[in-house]
């Protein structure tokens, strides 16, 4: 493959189990060299939408391609998209190294990845030790070993970080910058938001099975406001003119369209005293909770706020 930095898009993407439409109409794009977060609450359609990308469903409507092709039409599937389902078994009697090795062979990969992939994931001392003994942070590594398998272009994982400690939080974030720092397209679900906070660059929301909102985290959440309190406040207030500022207390501004820095050398250049300079950004899970509540309802209403 001469193009290796593969986006996936989502077009249209309607999914029907019955009565149940679990994706409906669903748009977006996911570019490559970057960590894109999946988030939705429980059963707003992630994975399934993870599985028709990964062609083990067919989708009632629409098109989701990697690359621009269907899974079904990928020339080396395997070799393209690794993804990993919450929902992957180990065979509890089988050592890590077996586990991988089933699906080195499956896959057709060489033998000489096992032991790579144990390397890469921190899983070489216990590569011997057998499946049922392994923590979750231990599951979670083995599962991403084996989408890693054919050294794959773009990664699907859904829920990698459930179940995992702030350590392995941090180890995560870092591995999947690096492989995204690589080209790499990295498609992350999770319903918890402050876990895709650390881990992604970009997010894509939905429910019930619709978009909500996509885009950097910087764009959705808005530009940051910075309080000041300040026994000069009314001076303050006076030298800001021009900016949005709004009295908050009798000594406290909040104020937006100014960053800290620029906040504090104005009121230096002016001469005024500063007690207390914070920056507030919307909060993340405000939100999510403002976005799942069905107020938002397109990304227009969320990024223009
Ligand atoms: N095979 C199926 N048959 C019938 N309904 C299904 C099937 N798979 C998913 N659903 C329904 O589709 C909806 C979306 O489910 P999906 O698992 O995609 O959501 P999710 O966002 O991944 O949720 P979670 O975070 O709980 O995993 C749910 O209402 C679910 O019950």
């Amino acid at each position: 493959m001469t193009d290796d930095r593969l986006p996936i898009e989502v077009s249209h993407l309607t999914k029907r189990f019955g009565a149940v439409t679990a994706v409906h109409d669903l748009s977006f794009t996911v570019e490559p060299g970057h960590v894109t977060g999946f988030l939705g609450p429980n059963g707003a359609g992630k994975t399934t939408t993870m599985r028709i990308l990964t062609g083990l469903m067919s989708p009632t409507a629409g098109t989701a391609t990697i690359g621009g092709l269907a899974y079904r039409r990928l020339p080396q599937p395997s070799r393209t998209v690794g993804a990993v389902f919450d929902t992957t078994a180990f065979h509890p009697g089988h050592t890590a190294r077996d586990h991988l090795r089933v699906y080195a062979a499956m896959g057709a990969h060489p033998d000489r990845r096992v032991d790579d992939l144990l390397d890469l994931l921190g899983l070489a001392p216990a590569a011997d030790r057998r499946t049922r003994t392994f923590s979750t942070g231990m599951r979670q590594r083995l599962n991403l070993a084996t989408a890693l398998l054919g050294d794959p272009r773009v990664l699907l994982l859904d829920e990698p970080s459930n179940g995992l400690d702030p350590e392995g939080m941090s180890w995560l974030r870092q591995f999947l910058r690096d492989l995204a720092g690589d080209g790499r397209t990295v498609l992350v679900s999770s319903h918890v938001l402050s876990e895709l906070e650390i881990l992604a660059d970009n997010v894509v929301v939905i429910r019930h099975g619709r978009l909500l909102a996509a885009g950097p985290w910087a764009q959705l959440t808005g530009p940051p406001t910075v309080v000041v309190r300040s026994p000069d406040a009314d001076a303050l207030h006076t030298a800001l003119a021009g900016t949005h500022a709004e009295r908050d207390g009798p000594d406290r501004l909040r104020i937006h369209g100014l960053d800290a820095p620029a906040v504090a050398e104005l009121a230096a250049r002016h001469r005024l005293r500063v007690h207390e300079l914070t920056t507030e950004r919307t909060g993340l899970e405000q939100l999510f909770l403002r976005l799942t509540a069905g107020e938002a309802t397109t990304a227009e209403q969320v990024t223009t706020r």
